[in-house]
């Protein structure tokens, strides 16, 4: 994706949107519904930073998106980390008909969480509410995680959940080959890096596989 046209404005997200997933009517009336909750509750709960509000689909609902589209011909269940108000994992879960598990710690964000899922009607998609750290491992298709940790943690502790065809979906900023770069050669050679559609500078780390976690309790 090194050439791909940046969207830098609302009206080109959703004809991006229009394009690369011909969203049904219902999925429209879903997104849009989401993102008129998203910007309800964030004056309850921080969610998204607020300058984010007017460029949202753009920010957040195409920057979402954008995964599902590197993840074409992916099956099985969709495991996203640190959901958050469910981004990228709702938005994902809107576009498609992945089984999706969102993984969020923290009460109030899997309150909005359960909320939005209930008044879409997405019986396909499933909340942990708890750390990451004590969700019972499942084999993901597709892992992917939008601002929840560095990546050597991050991958450390979703490991267990990867198997050989896992695919893993994980954006990663201005940072992303960097932080690549620091991971153990092996990890290392299981990612391609993206470009972003929604930041000239960001990437998105691309890969597919079984990552071993690091062993525990040994100096
Ligand atoms: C910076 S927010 C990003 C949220 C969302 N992915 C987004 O891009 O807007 C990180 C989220 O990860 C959650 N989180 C942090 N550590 C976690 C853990 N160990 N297990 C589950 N959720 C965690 C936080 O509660 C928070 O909602």
């Amino acid at each position: 994706m090194a050439d791909a046209e940046i969207l830098d404005d609302e009206g080109g997200a959703r004809d991006w949107l229009a394009g690369a997933f011909a969203p049904t009517d219902e999925q429209w009336a879903r997104l849009e519904r989401f993102a008129a909750m998203l910007v309800i509750e964030n004056e309850q709960q921080n969610l998204i930073a607020a300058s984010t509000i007017p460029i949202l689909w753009v920010r957040h609902i195409a920057d979402s998106a954008q995964l599902l589209a590197l993840d074409a011909g992916g099956e099985g269940l969709w495991i996203d980390l640190g959901s958050g108000p469910g981004l990228p994992g709702l938005v994902v879960a809107i576009l498609s008909e992945r089984p999706m598990l969102l993984v969020e710690s923290r009460k109030r964000r899997c309150d909005f969480l359960r909320a939005v899922v209930a008044e879409l009607g997405l019986a396909h998609v499933e909340i942990a509410e708890a750390p990451l750290e004590r969700v019972e491992t499942r084999r993901a298709g597709t892992i992917s995680a939008r601002a929840f940790a560095p990546l050597d943690r991050l991958i450390d502790l979703s490991a267990r959940f990867s198997t050989e065809s896992t695919r893993w979906l994980l954006p990663k900023g201005r940072n992303a080959v960097k932080e690549l770069a620091s991971l153990p050669q092996t990890w290392q050679n299981l990612f391609h890096v993206e470009h972003s559609r929604t930041d000239t500078d960001s990437r998105i780390l691309v890969g597919q596989g079984r990552i071993v976690p690091k062993k525990r309790g040994k100096a």
